[in-house]
């Protein structure tokens, strides 16, 4: 395939797209329909700059190809895995529905397509990499076959919180009340240039795969917690509109109050699970402790901590604080000497490693070394982005640039 300027040739075409992650302050558990991936309460999130944390994913289709086929982070993949089946069923279901004038155009939608997709941060650690990965094959592939209009209910089928991803700046997904899943979507509350103040620092415990799947540890909570059902009913419905408000109003100390209470509620709904799953570890719970006492000290909410399914905390910050948290994170938990240099990334400025003795007086904690691996210090950012060709994961061939052996 050589490709021209629209990315078509007489023989194939080829998109090159990118997604951002995504981190809920309103958390998504639970699915009330688990083959569309319909949830129990509505959720929001932040997409986050895609400097540091992004899919990256390339689709082609072609005549010469033989068979679907799919490369995920440099090793061919099963494409027959029911997420991607879901959101390629759709697509081309949505693409054939589509009248196409171009002769050209209709007979590509038999092709073959092949998919290759990296994530630049490790995968399935609790790090959203199913949220970038399949909002990112969705919108690569809607631009391929040209489908307009909002594809979220797509993604959702891949990965229920993938919506989100969808769209950059705030973003909320509707629990909708429809049996067929078609108000069950994704929505901007506010754009990436709202609010340009807010930080984000994501202090990363441990970059391993987790115990508990988010979708096998939902699934159990939905069959056995009470509170589950609780908190779908009577807490997330007005707590969604205190947290739009908030975020509309730029209301930092209601936007931390509202993080920290439903990270902590999610994660009381798993313990409340039976048998209960823990997500958390010592340094998570160190980490909240921390910024507790931080918090009490200083008068206000400085920070707000949040927890998705593992042990990682994300921290949501304004940034003229950034300075004093850092410091506050490298002092109670310093990296490993061999590490010093890139334990703070994405931080351009200078920062303490030592922090005052009244401090250190209220924060009933000792200094723990090495118990954070690194920490990325990022912001909210853009939805989807489209790349020019040159930044193709596939050649000429269909075929993966890199592969690993
Ligand atoms: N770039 C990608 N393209 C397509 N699928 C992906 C991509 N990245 C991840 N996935 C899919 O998502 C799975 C990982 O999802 P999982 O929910 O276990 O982890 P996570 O998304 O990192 O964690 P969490 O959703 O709990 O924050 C992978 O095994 C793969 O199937
Ligand atoms: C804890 C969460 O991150 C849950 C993520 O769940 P997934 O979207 O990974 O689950 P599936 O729909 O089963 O793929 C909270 C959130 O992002 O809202």
């Amino acid at each position: 395939m050589t490709a021209n300027n629209d990315n078509t040739t007489w023989s194939g075409r080829s998109v090159t797209c990118t997604a951002p992650i995504n981190i809920a302050v309103i958390k998504y558990w639970g699915k009330r329909d688990e083959q569309l991936i319909l949830p129990t309460n509505s959720s929001l999130s932040a997409s986050l700059d895609q400097d540091h944390l992004k899919s990256t994913t390339t689709a082609s289709i072609s005549k010469e190809f033989k068979r679907d086929r799919l490369w995920l982070n440099g090793k061919e993949e099963s494409i027959e895995n029911p997420r991607i089946q879901n959101c390629l069923i759709e697509i081309r279901r949505r693409a054939r529905k589509r009248k196409h004038n171009d002769d050209s155009k209709s007979e590509m939608l038999n092709w073959s397509v092949h998919i290759c997709s990296e994530n630049n941060f490790p995968t399935a650690a609790g790090l959203a990499s199913s949220a970038a990965g399949y909002a990112c094959l969705v919108y690569t592939l809607s631009k391929l076959y040209d489908i307009n209009g909002d594809v979220s209910d797509i993604a959702r089928r891949g990965s229920g919180s993938a919506c989100r991803s969808i769209y950059g700046g705030f973003v909320q997904w509707t629990v909708g009340e429809k049996k067929n899943g078609s108000d069950s979507i994704a929505k901007v509350v506010a754009d990436v240039d709202h609010w340009p103040e807010m930080r984000v620092l994501v202090l990363v415990v441990s970059d391993q795969k987790k115990h508990t799947s988010s979708t096998n540890g939902m699934r159990n909570s939905v069959n056995t917690s009470d509170f589950l059902r609780y908190r779908a009913e009577h807490v997330v419905p007005s707590r969604m509109e205190e947290m739009i408000k908030a975020i509309e109003e730029k209301d930092y100390q209601k936007f931390a109050e509202l993080t920290i209470k439903d990270s902590n509620q999610m994660h009381a709904v798993c313990l409340d699970t039976y048998p209960p799953i823990s997500y958390m570890n010592d340094t998570s719970r160190k980490i909240i402790n921390m910024i507790h006492a931080f918090n009490k000290y200083q008068g206000e909410l400085k920070v707000a901590y949040t927890y998705d399914a593992g042990p990682n905390a994300v921290l949501y910050l304004l940034d003229e604080h950034v300075p004093d948290v850092v410091s506050l994170i490298n002092y109670y938990f310093p990296p490993c000497d061999n590490i010093r240099e890139t334990f703070i990334r994405g931080l351009k400025v200078d920062f303490k490693t030592d922090i005052s003795q009244e401090l250190k007086d209220v924060v009933p904690l000792e200094p723990s070394p090495g118990a954070i691996k690194y920490v990325i210090s990022t912001k909210v950012g853009q939805g989807p982005q489209i790349l020019p060709n040159e930044a193709s994961l596939l050649n000429e061939n269909g075929l993966p640039n890199k592969l690993l052996q």
